[in-house]
């Protein structure tokens, strides 16, 4: 019997520092090579005893914003079992047996349909807290074996830091990434859906090669030289999100303007990161950036920290 009444995971938002994408697989995913960086952007996932009579699993689950504005579209989280958070409860409830339902509350600064993972961090979370209020102990392992089964983004916050993703994304290499960098980060108004800027991908460029890693920038990161990881960012879904979102170019180029080391979509977007030289470089961009007409917020977010942690 567990004496446990509430656990409470930390985990952090995600950006892309390279993101190769190859060709349409059979299966409807792309290969990718996808340099994972967990940034300090952080939701909570918090689980409780819930009172019902239901079976094992999430029973139920609320969302809040954490505040400070980025996660200002809560009410866009689904409060049911399509939760990523809920399924990834009830995953581990059907591996485990375990009995006795909970209750999730999220608390989120991760923008929500971002391009930042937020919920495969939430998914990630919810493994984590849950395997700990339920007292299961699943080791490391088996977390990412059922994280990957949740989607290709939720196995990365469960280690944080620095990490290439290959296969879909979820089968992860740590990196090293000396020192501090700081990030800005343009958030929109409106999401976009990562299938459909994966099928705008697809119409753009017919026959991609397979992906490829990129050696300078996994140098530029070992060696701390902001300035070179700032040259090496990539991402090749960026043309596809500005198809579907052109304003996205004008963030882009405010934040160039303000002297950024480096301007891009972060993921499947419509987020759009920036490599400042420090904390104030940082605080100028932002603010350079929220002039933007698509910008709604700007908020700055250092990296790498580490993943998905009980608090
Ligand atoms: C693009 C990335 C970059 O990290 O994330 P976001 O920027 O959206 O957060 C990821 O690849 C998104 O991962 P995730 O959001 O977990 O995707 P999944 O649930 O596994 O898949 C959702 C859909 O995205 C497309 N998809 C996803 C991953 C992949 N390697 N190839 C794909 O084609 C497929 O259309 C799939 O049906
Ligand atoms: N825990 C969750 N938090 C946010 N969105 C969620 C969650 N679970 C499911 N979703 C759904 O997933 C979609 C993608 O959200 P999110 O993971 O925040 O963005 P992205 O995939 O762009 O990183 C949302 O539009 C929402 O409908």
């Amino acid at each position: 019997m567990t004496t446990t009444t509430a656990v409470t995971v930390r985990v952090p938002a995600k950006v892309n520092l390279q993101l190769a994408v190859g060709p349409a697989r059979e299966d409807g995913y792309h290969d990718l090579v996808n340099v994972f960086h967990a940034v300090a952007l952080f939701d909570e996932v918090t689980v409780t005893g819930a009172r019902t009579r239901a079976n094992g699993g999430a029973a139920g689950l609320s969302a809040e914003d954490a505040g400070g504005g980025p996660a200002s579209h809560v009410d866009r989280v689904p409060l049911d079992a399509s939760n990523l958070a809920w399924r990834a409860a009830d995953l581990l409830a059907r591996e485990s047996g375990a009995r006795e339902p909970v209750h999730l509350h999220l608390r989120k600064a991760i923008p929500v349909a971002g391009g930042m993972a937020g919920g495969s961090a939430d998914a990630a979370a919810a493994l984590v807290a849950c395997n700990a209020f339920w007292g299961i102990g699943l080791d490391r392992e088996r977390l990412l074996d059922l994280a990957a089964r949740l989607g290709s983004d939720v196995a990365f916050p469960l280690v944080g830091g620095t990490a290439v993703g290959t296969g879909r994304g979820e089968v992860l290499a740590p990196a090293r990434c000396a020192g501090r960098l700081h990030w800005v980060f343009a958030l929109s108004e409106g999401g976009l859906s990562t299938p459909e800027v994966f099928g705008a991908y697809d119409r753009l460029r017919p026959g991609a090669p397979a992906p490829r890693g990129d050696p300078a920038l996994m140098a530029a990161l070992a060696e701390g030289d902001a300035r070179a990881v700032g040259a090496a960012l990539s991402n090749d879904l960026q043309p596809a999100a500005l198809a579907l979102r052109p304003a996205l170019a004008e963030t882009l180029e405010a934040g160039r303007a303000a002297g950024a080391l480096g301007a891009f979509v972060s993921g499947s977007g419509p987020t759009c990161a920036f490599l400042a030289e420090s904390a104030e470089h940082a605080d100028r961009i932002a603010d350079a950036v929220r002039t933007a007409p698509d910008c709604a917020h700007a908020v700055t977010a250092h990296g790498d920290v580490p993943g998905a942690t009980v608090v």
